[in-house]
């Protein structure tokens, strides 16, 4: 290896995504390997990802990461996790252009520097760990040269945190829970891409939230070690819906997708209210957002719209349609308006065409959408709206000016 102070570096963006089935419940704390098998959605990137530039030089004195700007420690054994496994499996890689050479054996002595940012807030129930170490993995295995596919990187990102395995493909996939103890085949797979089912639209409720949360991390540890409908769920709930939701989402038949999410979700929150002691994650203005779309998919007669809730009280709709997308925006408007010194321009964040198409500057909603919601007198709080809809999987950016490190000093820019 020469002794230039060359830096070598790449940048990737990687989506978030949310679980239709959840992951909720571990069998091994330090691997991260779960009780049940979990299906989500990837969400699309131009709305919510990560961007995370990796760099590697002789002249780096120690690992550093920085997370929007902001110098973290990369000692938890998290982190830590995540670079052991990702540097044994480094590769030679070579850039001639650059005068570059690094053997495999180097990967052991050599530092790096990291540098991430989410688009969208951190640790607010967003899924920013799982966009956030399937990014880190993804592009340490460009950078590195690491010669594995997408489901072997996957068993290293579930490592930093479970829901990120899901992170390393696009459209719809499940993460299999696997039975061997070293993790080996506890991987994520695509089940269909982003194209096979691209009516979906998807709008998060980003629900204002006072109270500290329990993080799942500690959730879910509180209710394996307490509940009982955890331990029923796990074994007997979840394997079958597990093969419902592949049937469901191979037909696009969103009726019993909706079925399913909805149900799922409601029973991941019944666990929580099992553990001991109870943990409440969705607030009143999640249920009133339950009670407003279970509301509209009875009037309509067969559902349009689906719901999921993490461990927050953020609701992510799941719309049939385009058209479905776009009434929805308008009643949830008129149920949730902004503050009045708020523009919908900062109210309704990511896709703004559903904004336009919904033509919500100004003038009422349609009777028909007053009915499908009923009456909704009391005030909820929405801080704001996300609208997007299923995405692709982690890429490489080749534009070295949205890399966020240096590429002379490798610090960030
Ligand atoms: N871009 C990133 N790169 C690496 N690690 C990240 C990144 N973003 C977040 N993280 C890690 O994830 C942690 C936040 O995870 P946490 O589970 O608390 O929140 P969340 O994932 O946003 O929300 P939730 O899990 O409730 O959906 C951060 O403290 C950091 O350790
Ligand atoms: C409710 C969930 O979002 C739980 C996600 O848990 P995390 O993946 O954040 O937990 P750790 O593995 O401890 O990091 C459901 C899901 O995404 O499947």
């Amino acid at each position: 290896m020469a002794e230039e102070k060359w830096v070598l570096m790449v940048t990737a963006q990687t989506p978030t995504n949310i679980a239709v089935i959840k992951y909720w419940g571990k069998r091994d704390e330090v691997r991260i390997l779960p009780i049940n098998d979990s299906i989500s959605v990837t969400l699309d990137p131009d709305h919510l990802c990560t961007l995370t530039t990796v760099a590697v030089s002789p002249s780096f004195d120690r690992d550093r990461m920085w997370l929007n700007g902001k110098e973290i420690s990369l000692s938890g054994s998290r982190y830590q996790n995540c670079l052991r496994e990702i540097r044994s499996r480094g590769d030679d890689v070579e850039d001639k252009a650059k005068g570059i050479k690094i053997a495999k054996k180097d990967w052991e002595k050599l530092h790096l520097h990291i540098a991430s940012y989410n688009n969208f807030p951190t640790a607010a129930g967003l899924a920013s760990s799982a966009a956030g170490f399937a990014c880190l993995v993804f592009s340490l295995a460009k950078l590195m040269n690491v010669n594995e596919d997408q489901s072997q990187l996957s068993a290293i990102a579930r490592q930093g945190s479970g829901s990120a395995c899901r992170s390393l493909f696009g459209g719809f996939v499940k993460w299999n829970m696997g039975v061997k103890e070293d993790g080996s085949d506890s991987v994520a797979v695509q089940l269909a891409d982003e194209k096979h089912w691209d009516d979906l639209v998807i709008i998060i409720a980003v629900v204002s939230s006072r109270e500290k949360e329990t993080s799942s991390t500690s959730g879910m540890r509180e209710s394996v070690e307490t509940s009982l409908l955890l331990k029923h769920r796990a074994e007997e709930v979840v394997p079958r819906r597990i093969s419902e939701m592949e049937e469901a989402i191979k037909n696009r038949d969103f009726t019993s997708f909706t079925k399913l999410t909805c149900t799922d979700s409601n029973q991941f929150h019944a666990v929580c209210m099992d553990t001991s002691p109870p943990i409440f994650y969705m607030n009143d203005t999640s249920h009133r957002i339950i009670s407003l779309v279970e509301k509209w998919n009875r009037s309509v007669g067969t559902p349009e719209i689906a719901y999921t809730f993490d461990a927050g009280p953020n609701a992510v709709l799941i719309a049939k349609s385009r058209k479905v997308a776009v009434e929805l925006l308008q009643g949830l408007l008129y149920c949730f308006p902004p503050k009045p010194d708020t523009d919908m321009k900062s109210y309704v964040l990511g896709d703004k065409s559903i904004v336009k198409e919904a033509g919500l500057e100004g003038g009422d909603v349609p009777q028909e959408i007053k009915d499908k919601i009923g009456n909704q007198d009391q005030k909820g709080e929405v801080s704001y709206f996300i609208c997007s809809r299923p995405g692709k999987g982690p890429v490489v950016l080749q534009d070295q000016t949205q890399a966020l490190l240096n590429p002379q000093t490798g610090l960030p820019k």
